[in-house]
């Protein structure tokens, strides 16, 4: 299909080719600063052609204090991140997952919310999922998260069409709970995003072998933008971060790794690729019931 051939259609480069670019960045608590990086970020990938550009878990703001989350985050009518991609998106004609936002929530029980977006080339909002599983995690005396104490969970699983593409929305600690994307690719997912801000002890470990187990799984592509580095921090502590945005095609290879820099990584997706490994392979429907574990 030629570029732009139909406006309501996602722009592939050649038929079942789409190009995506994963950005990798490490954003400050900051957000005024971190929206300008990540903008001209995503400039840069609309320029390589990018047709969908991701970007990180709390693209918006990383920050341990609670206190200087409450004065710089906003409600998601105020926010200026997702005012400010949602123009980006418009103007460079791309669909774009915001990985996440950290925002105040209406009407909610005084915690934030963690939010994902996926907007369309118009920069209008399609879908929005609010990260499920929170990393109330302990892994040494000097790395513990409590993302509870801050953040309240979602409870609904989001699954978004982007032009015919089923899209299925996760985040970060998401990636350990097999079943969500088992449940998002049975109903009709054939790309699962997972972006994160993952701990650089359990990315080193983990994060590869998850996110190419849930590729295979699920014969699906992942796409996983990460936040990198050393995170700055104005108040409270620092943070640092595993980075190695990934992309996993659904036989489980890895298409593209973003290592340590911040920056983006260009991937062209078969989509093809998805039909041709589920036909090939189709655990994806072969569950059958077998009563309560006893
Ligand atoms: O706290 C915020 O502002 C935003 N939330 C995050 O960055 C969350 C909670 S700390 N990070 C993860 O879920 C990492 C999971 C991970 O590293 C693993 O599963 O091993």
């Amino acid at each position: 299909m030629p570029w732009n051939a139909r406006a309501n259609l996602i722009r592939l480069l050649r038929p079942d080719v789409l190009r995506v670019g994963l950005i990798q960045t490490t954003s400050s608590d900051c957000p005024e600063e971190n929206l300008s990086t990540v903008k001209g970020l995503v400039a840069e990938a609309a320029s390589k052609s990018a047709a969908f550009v991701l970007t990180p878990e709390v693209t918006n703001c990383v920050s341990m204090s609670r206190r200087h989350q409450a004065s710089v985050l906003q409600t998601e009518n105020e926010d200026i991140t997702l005012s400010g991609l949602r123009e980006s998106a418009l103007e460079h004609d791309i669909w774009l997952l915001i990985g996440s936002l950290a925002l105040k929530d209406n009407g909610g029980d005084g915690r934030f919310v963690n939010r994902s977006f996926l907007i369309n080339p118009r920069g209008e909002i399609v879908a929005r999922y609010d990260k499920i599983h929170m990393f109330d995690v302990s892994i040494s005396a000097t790395e513990t998260y409590r993302e509870s104490d801050g953040y309240r969970p979602g409870n609904k699983a989001a699954l978004a069409d982007m032009d015919g593409i089923g899209l299925g929305m996760t985040i970060c600690y998401d990636l350990r709970f097999p079943r969500l994307f088992r449940d998002l690719a049975q109903a009709g997912a054939a790309i699962l995003t997972v972006p994160s801000a993952f701990s650089p002890e359990t990315g080193a470990a983990h994060w590869e072998i998850l996110l190419r187990a849930r590729a295979i799984e699920t014969g699906s592509f992942v796409l996983a933008p990460a936040q990198c580095g050393t995170h700055s921090a104005s108040e409270g502590r620092g943070r640092k971060t595993y980075g190695h945005s990934l992309a996993v095609d659904p036989w489980g290879r890895v298409l593209a790794d973003g290592g340590d820099l911040t920056g983006i990584t260009m991937v062209d997706l078969n989509l093809a690729a998805v039909d041709d490994v589920r036909a090939r392979l189709p655990s994806l429907s072969h569950d059958r019931p077998y009563g309560p574990v006893k």
